[in-house]
């Protein structure tokens, strides 16, 4: 993050975390590679100030977070991460979630505007340092995610003596036999496992949060396992759960509530769903073969800031990234199937700006914060699961998927774009589905005049 002697906001230049990482893992962008859109994304001086004054913006706050109650230690993590004021969220959340006795929450607000913080100050404001016990548990639909959640716990920790520790697959060693940390974040399997296995006493547990809660509650998703880590929570000291999530949609929600019984709510309305920031756009392909190439012929603009491609399968993702090395394009791929070394080594070459295109499945299509991304591609839309033996053309789209997919840029007010790939019917008739319920337009970009693409994009980035 960059701010000017003004406190305006630049968004950070592509590839400004790999300026800072050594030069050899990172070189800098070739000179020809600065055209008119990477300036005018620098040039963007729209400026978080300006946001944070706007009523209608989620980034609008009238407090300073000396006012929300929170320890001088964690002011000045918060401080040093370069926060100057606090989001809507943060501001209306935080005095609910300090309060005493603690109470429950259920939080939604748009992808990017800052719920993780809301809920780590919680965590550290809530735990006993002097004691060497878990006091609060965190949990996320992905390991990319857990560990994403775990940097921020550790830099707003950074002056105060917290310790923590993964609960992710192939993090602790076989015989770890008791967790010291105050604060354990990980994946609800791994989880449970430990806490079962009693390397993780949940004796003393007093705060417990789930990221991407409508999915952690999803009965079609992780909802069982997630069910069952709150079962193994003392039943006795009142545990403080916090759901947060950018969507709640109407079938979780009644789960939610008896999951977090009498918790304070912070709702969004359907038609907030996304950000405005974010502009979105489609692209007709003829079809399957032609999406292929309108993606290798986007290449070039793909890798001018930093951009995610979501593939509903594993395997259209491993074929995509294969055939564009073969044709000498550099393209990283993640996936649930890779092992957990492969999946932390890539989606850290990604947020380092090593690489610049990460062709993905939905593994990443929530929470993951990478601030360069400026462009996601569905390549594929995202479908709600197909049933065994459902018609094809009967597949609805996952509109909170979409949401959390498209939430990957315009991070924090930057700006950004989707571009979804349709090419047949049923994929126009699922986009239409999606503008419907989200309620924000959709606007048709010409897949085989590069310039007009280019300018389109240019004032979208403005
Ligand atoms: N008050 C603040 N001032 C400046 N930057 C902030 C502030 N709060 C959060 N951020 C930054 O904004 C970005 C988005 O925050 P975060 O990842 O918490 O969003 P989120 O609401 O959890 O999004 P998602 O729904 O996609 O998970 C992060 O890079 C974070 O560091």
């Amino acid at each position: 993050m960059e701010k000017d002697a003004d406190g305006f906001y630049t968004p950070a230049p592509a590839g400004a975390e790999a300026s800072a990482a050594p030069s050899d893992s990172a070189p800098p962008p070739p000179e020809e590679d600065k055209t008119d859109l990477i300036k005018s994304t620098f040039e963007v001086s729209v400026t978080l100030a300006d946001q944070q004054r706007d009523k209608d913006s989620p980034l609008y706050s009238v407090k300073t977070f000396e006012e929300l109650g929170l320890h001088q230690d964690l002011l000045k993590g918060i401080y040093d991460m370069g926060f100057s004021k606090p989001s809507k969220i943060q501001e209306r959340a935080l005095p609910l979630l300090l309060s005493d006795p603690p109470q429950n929450m259920i939080g939604q607000s748009q992808s990017g505007t800052g719920k993780t913080a809301a809920f780590v100050l919680t965590m550290l404001s809530r735990v006993d340092f002097s004691k060497n016990k878990p006091q609060a548990l965190c949990l996320a639909p992905s390991r990319e995610l857990a560990r994403q959640i775990m940097s921020v716990v550790v830099a707003m920790g950074k002056f105060t003596s917290v310790q923590t520790e993964y609960a992710i697959k192939d993090n602790l060693p076989k015989n770890a036999t008791n967790v010291t940390a105050q604060i354990v974040v990980g994946t609800p399997g791994t989880m449970t496992d430990l806490i079962r296995r009693k390397v993780i006493d949940v004796s003393e547990v007093k705060v417990f949060v789930l990221d991407e809660a409508d999915n952690m509650l999803d009965q079609d998703g992780l909802g069982e396992q997630t069910l069952r880590v709150k079962n193994m929570l003392p039943r006795g000291g009142p545990v403080q759960i916090i759901l947060f999530s950018a969507t709640f949609p109407v079938h979780v929600r009644t789960f939610a509530n008896k999951f977090a019984p009498n918790a304070n709510k912070i709702e969004l309305k359907q038609n907030e769903l996304s950000v405005d920031n974010i502009r979105q756009f489609y692209m007709d392909c003829r079809n399957e073969e032609h999406k292929y190439d309108v993606l290798v012929s986007l290449y070039h603009l793909l890798t001018i800031g930093q951009s995610i491609i979501f593939c509903q399968h594993r395997h259209t993702a491993d074929r995509i990234s294969q055939r564009m090395t073969a044709e000498g394009h550099k393209v990283a791929s993640l996936h649930g199937a890779k092992d957990a070394a492969e999946r932390d080594s890539i989606i850290d070459g990604f947020r380092e700006g090593r690489d610049k295109v990460l062709i993905t499945t939905n593994v990443i299509a929530r929470g993951i914060d990478i601030m360069q991304v400026n462009m996601v591609v569905n390549y594929d839309l995202p479908l709600l699961n197909e049933r065994p033996g459902a018609n094809k053309d009967d597949a609805r789209p996952d509109i909170e998927t979409y949401i959390h997919r498209i939430g990957r840029t315009g991070r924090f007010g930057r700006k950004g774009i989707s571009i979804n790939f349709v090419h047949d019917k049923r994929t126009w008739s699922q986009m239409e589905q999606i503008e419907q319920a989200t309620g924000k337009q959709i606007i048709r970009i010409e897949t085989n005049d590069l310039d007009e693409m280019e300018t389109q994009m240019k004032k979208a980035l403005k």
